[in-house]
């Protein structure tokens, strides 16, 4: 289905014949995207490690098929035409320690319970797309990082290099893009199984809130909306429906295109269209700080055909806006963009408002998503990053409140979340307090929602989809 994109100075000579450098014209090498000065990449100290890793990366399958990234584009439309809204949502940092099965099973719990909520409670068809798969670099504001006098590289990601503030582990590691790959690989195919092998049958609705949720107030809640489907799902089964029409859901990966020598290794050739395709993922997205127009993220993902997301900061202009969008999507069809708006729960409500308003007016067909975790980030006294659940609420409340006052489509929600018991967030229901954070915090970078966290949250919002 796809061909190899071969060439630029990574490539393994012996993967020259069979893959020549000149696939295809449309997509640069990965020495044309470094001559312009790409942001947040690894200084990797041995240039031969890493076309040893590319080459490597070349000669892999696809991780997703095109034909799939164009099924979300489809949806992702729907999103953007108000017909459909988008639940996208898993950790900040994905680990290679983190690819176990309790821990995929966990995450795809939580987003399929939220994903229960909104489609039941809101009755609008929600659009799954996991923030997995591949979301392994992050980054950073500042290249070092220092504890108790001792500066070392600051950690990228799992991608990158390790978390372990030792100096040899700070080291960014090549090798490691391939780790990324199989860490990915592993945990796609079990995605894939849960989602059509039964797991995420709507007929396990009770089966998805067992341990500390149930216990919760939102646990109990969920509970009775789970009754209602059941008694839904029974009708129907009475009045002749297939019961398998319940037994898969599609689920879709994504991650941020960040380090550029993955992202050009995974991007192949679709034999079907011979368009490229960035087969890492089916979705991914320029961060806030690598969107510069002009910038080796928008010149490569300019050039693949995959649905991509743009998140947008407070200091974003609606030309910025504008100008990438005719970057990256010159034919302006929808689905291939969604804005990823994250200004913080006490701007949104001045800074969107212009920002959507001229958007729309410029005829820019884009899926709009608010992203309230990026904005709402502060450190608390004992050193934790955390955010308020009160801020990513409120923030959420603000892009719903922002679009129904100029009668635009809060397209969805894109959210750092775990299916586990953590402690990282404060507030919410079980009232976490920044003492609480100690008690279990394991993400390597932001904050994440945890599940009772991330239930509210799909409460919240199906409230404010029905009012919208
Ligand atoms: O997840 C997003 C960024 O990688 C993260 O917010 C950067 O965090 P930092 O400001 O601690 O580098
Ligand atoms: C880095 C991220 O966000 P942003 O680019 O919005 O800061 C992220 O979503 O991991």
């Amino acid at each position: 289905m796809v061909r190899i994109l071969g060439g630029g100075p990574g490539a393994n000579p012996l993967a020259r014949p069979k893959y020549p450098c000149a696939v295809s014209s449309e997509v640069p090498s990965l020495a044309e995207l470094h001559a312009r000065g790409a942001a947040q990449q690894p200084t990797y100290p041995d240039a031969s490690a890493v076309d040893a890793a590319v080459a490597r990366l070349r000669s892999f399958p696809p991780l997703v098929f095109a034909g799939e990234c164009d099924e979300l584009t489809d949806q992702l439309a729907a999103v953007s035409r108000g017909e459909a809204f988008l639940l996208q949502g898993g950790d900040c940092a994905e680990t290679f320690e983190g690819v176990t099965a309790d821990n995929i099973r966990n995450k795809l719990r939580v987003l399929l319970q939220m994903a229960v909520v909104l489609t039941y409670a809101a009755s609008v068809p929600v659009v799954k797309l996991g923030r997995f798969a591949g979301q392994y670099a992050k980054p950073r504001s500042s290249d070092l990082e220092t504890r108790d006098g001792v500066t070392l590289p600051a950690y990228r990601g799992d991608a990158v290099n390790g978390f372990e503030f030792t100096e040899a582990s700070r080291i960014p590691d090549p090798q490691r893009l391939v780790d990324v790959y199989n860490a990915s690989s592993a945990t796609l195919n079990l995605v894939r199984a849960f989602t059509t092998g039964g797991y995420a049958d709507l007929r396990q609705v009770h089966a998805w809130n067992t341990d500390f949720v149930l216990g919760s107030a939102v646990g109990s809640r969920y509970e009775a909306l789970a009754n209602e489907i059941d008694r839904a799902l029974t009708f129907m089964k009475a009045i002749g429906a297939d019961p398998d029409e319940f037994h898969r859901v599609q689920m879709h990966s994504s991650h941020e295109a960040l380090v550029l020598e993955y992202e050009h290794a995974m991007t192949r050739i679709d034999s079907r269209t011979q368009n490229p395709y960035d087969v890492s993922g089916h979705f991914v997205w320029i961060g806030e700080r690598t969107r510069q127009l002009d910038g080796a993220h928008v010149e490569l993902l300019s050039r693949i055909k995959n649905p991509i997301g743009v998140k947008l900061g407070p200091t974003s202009t609606a030309d910025d806006a504008i100008a990438l969008a005719g970057r990256l999507n010159p034919d302006n069809t929808a689905g291939r963009l969604t804005f990823i708006t994250r200004m913080g729960a006490a701007k949104v409500r001045d800074l969107l408002p212009p920002l959507v308003e001229k958007v729309e007016a410029a005829g820019v067909q884009v899926a709009w998503v608010t992203d309230p975790m990026h904005g709402n980030t502060y450190e608390a006294s004992s050193g934790y990053k955390t955010r308020r659940f009160d801020d990513v609420i409120a923030e959420v409340q603000g892009f719903f409140d922002v679009h129904r006052a100029l009668g635009t489509w809060p397209g969805g929600i894109h959210v750092e979340l775990t299916g586990d018991d953590v402690t990282e967030c404060v507030g919410g229901g079980e009232e976490l307090s920044e003492a609480d954070l100690a008690g279990r915090y394991e993400s390597v970078c932001d904050p994440r929602l945890n599940r009772v966290q991330s239930l509210e949250l799909a409460f919240l919002v199906a409230e404010m989809l029905r009012k919208a």
